[in-house]
C-alpha cells in the first residue's frame, strides 16, 4: 500500500536517479505528449471499469490514472502543492 504522496516521492526519485529498468523514466523520456495519451487511456479505463467491472477492478484502474497523472506532473516540473493548492 502507498499513498500518494509516498508516490509522488517515489517517482521523483526516480526521476533523478534515472535507474535502469524503470518505467517512469522511460514514460518521462517520451515526454508530455505520449504521457497525455496514457493519462487519457487510463481514465477512459477507469470509467469503463467503473461502469463494468468490479469495484477491485475500478479500483485499480483509478491508481493507474493516479499514477500517471503524478507522472504528468512531474514531465511539467509540478510540485504536490502546484496542484494541492486548486483542490
Ligand atoms: N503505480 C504504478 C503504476 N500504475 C501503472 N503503471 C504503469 O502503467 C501500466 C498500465 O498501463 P496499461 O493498463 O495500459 O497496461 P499495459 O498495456 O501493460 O501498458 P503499456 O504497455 O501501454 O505501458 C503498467 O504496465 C505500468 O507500466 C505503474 N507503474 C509504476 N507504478 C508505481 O511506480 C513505482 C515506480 O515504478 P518504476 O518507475 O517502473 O520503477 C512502482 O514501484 C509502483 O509503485
Amino acid at each position: 500500500m502507498t499513498s500518494f504522496n509516498e508516490l509522488f516521492q517515489k517517482l521523483s526519485e526516480r526521476a533523478a536517479a534515472r535507474p535502469e529498468g524503470s518505467g517512469t523514466v522511460t514514460l518521462l523520456d517520451k515526454g508530455v505528449h505520449a504521457i497525455g495519451k496514457k493519462l487519457v487511456e487510463e481514465a477512459a479505463e477507469a470509467w469503463m471499469a467503473a461502469e463494468y467491472e468490479t469495484d477491485e477492478e475500478a479500483a485499480e484502474e483509478i491508481s493507474q490514472l493516479l499514477y500517471h497523472a503524478q507522472v504528468m506532473m512531474i514531465a511539467k516540473g509540478l510540485s504536490l502543492a502546484d496542484v494541492e493548492k486548486y483542490l
